[in-house]
């Protein structure tokens, strides 16, 4: 495919992302399958020219003073995918599938007739305008860089497995030691219309050397700080990821019992312990019964609760403009219900860490305070210490709004969007 027909192509899964509400994954595989004859670099430009779109609507419309499918996929391949309007013009003309030829005033627009300055800040943040005003209060006079800072391409980051290799013995050509994880490895953000290696083929994937993980996963993970042979509670573990990071940083010696509500996601963790060589993970189903063992006996508790994923937004963009209200309020109560139901694992004196992948403080700070102010026996420490405890005192430093809790950011720690908060029961 030429040029043009990769914009148009990105307009029209746009359209049906933005007008018919398809998840954006689901639109770029139901477009493929339409098109079987585009090739894989057809469908990895085509790809980029829609994420990028997404991760900046707000931005592009704004300059473009066009918010249809068609005009965000010609400003997302400019302004994001370092295509330039000479590229355009020359690659374009006389391409039916291109459909219309740019206009003389999207000309202007592509080459900066409009000032993104001139803009509102929730838009130069390409923040949902209904949300800027808790992410300003989050954030006060950062919240512009922390808002615009999600809009960019991710990395893709691995993990070492330290029950099976370390990271200087992974041979991943182009990927880089990441700065805080001591056991990460970073293939930089694709650029233009390229893709990320097929990591999950090689063969120190399949034979679990490493495992794919955003650093900000591996670094909550890391500061729980479990040590050999403790009893670990991931009570929230979905598919397992920081359960195996938690077992490979204790040897895999102690016990790590990975739970969650739904089997369904849960699942995936029976293989992957097993790919990983971790031995000490216990893979309990549903319902949270099974646990009843454990009440009051585990040293260290994880919560990583359900939450709207907002420091996720560089890699799933168009969650950012399905997100709404009621979505988050629901969040808000499973995270009451998580926290109240999971601190009964604790043993005295043990530690309950409070994680979300979410950037906004009433799923953060505010459940943190709140649970301390309905439940008597935990006290918050400083999650400061524990990160230096860790990582010492040269590297990135997350956010903290209080102090005393930690966010991780795009724009602060150069990962995804992560709240760590840590508690301890009274002995
Ligand atoms: C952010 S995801 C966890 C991701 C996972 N820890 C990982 O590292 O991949 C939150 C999880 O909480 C689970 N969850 C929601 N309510 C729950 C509850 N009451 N008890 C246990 N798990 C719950 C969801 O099913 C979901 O898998």
């Amino acid at each position: 495919m030429r040029l043009g027909g990769r914009i148009q192509a990105a307009a029209e899964v746009l359209e049906d992302v933005i007008e018919r509400r398809t998840p954006v994954t689901m639109a770029l595989r139901d477009w493929g399958k339409a098109h079987r004859f585009a090739g894989s670099k057809d469908r990895s430009a085509i790809g980029n020219i829609v994420l990028d779109a997404l991760r900046r609507k707000s931005s592009i419309g704004f300059r473009m003073d066009d918010l249809s499918p068609r005009a965000l996929a010609i400003g997302a391949a400019v302004f994001s995918g370092g295509i330039t309007v000479e590229d355009i013009l020359e690659q374009t003309e006389g391409d039916a599938h291109f459909g219309t030829p740019l206009t003389e005033s999207q000309i202007a627009k592509l080459r900066g007739q409009i000032n993104l300055e001139t803009a509102p800040e929730w838009i130069r943040a390409d923040v949902p305008d209904w949300l800027w005003p808790a992410f300003e209060t989050n954030f006060d006079e950062e919240a512009v860089i922390e808002g615009e800072a999600l809009t960019h391409r991710p990395p893709l980051d691995i993990r070492a497995n330290a029950i099976k290799a370390t990271r200087e013995q992974l041979d991943l050509p182009n990927a880089i030691p990441t700065t805080i994880s001591p056991v990460g490895m970073r293939f930089a953000p694709v650029e233009g219309a390229a893709r990320h290696p097929n990591i999950q083929s090689d063969p120190d994937f399949m034979t679990g050397k490493f495992d794919i993980q955003d650093e900000g996963s591996q670094i909550v993970s890391l500061l729980v700080a479990a040590k050999p042979g403790e009893t670990i509670l991931d009570y929230c573990a979905g598919g397992g990821g920081k359960s195996l990071a938690i077992a490979a940083d204790m040897n895999n010696e102690g016990a790590v019992h990975a739970f969650d509500i739904d089997k369904r996601r849960l699942a995936p963790t029976y293989e992957r312990a097993m790919r990983a060589g971790a031995t000490i993970i216990k893979v309990t189903q549903p319902p949270a019964k099974s646990l009843n063992h454990l009440r009051g006996k585990v040293d260290r508790v994880l919560v990583d609760a359900p939450c709207t994923g907002v420091g996720t937004w560089r890699r799933k963009p168009d969650a950012k403009w399905r997100l709404t209200e009621d979505a988050l309020g629901r969040r808000m109560q499973e995270q009451v219900k998580v926290l109240d139901e999971a601190k009964n694992f604790v043993k005295p004196g043990g530690f309950l860490f409070y994680v979300t992948c979410s950037m906004l403080a009433a799923e953060n700070e505010a459940q943190v305070y709140a649970f301390l102010e309905r439940t008597s026996d935990f006290t918050l420490l400083s999650a400061g210490e524990v990160w230096e405890d860790r990582f010492g005192t040269e590297v990135n430093k997350p956010w903290s709004a209080d102090g005393c809790t930690l966010t991780l950011s795009p724009a602060s720690t150069d990962t995804d969007g992560f709240f760590f908060a840590v508690m301890e029961k009274s002995a």
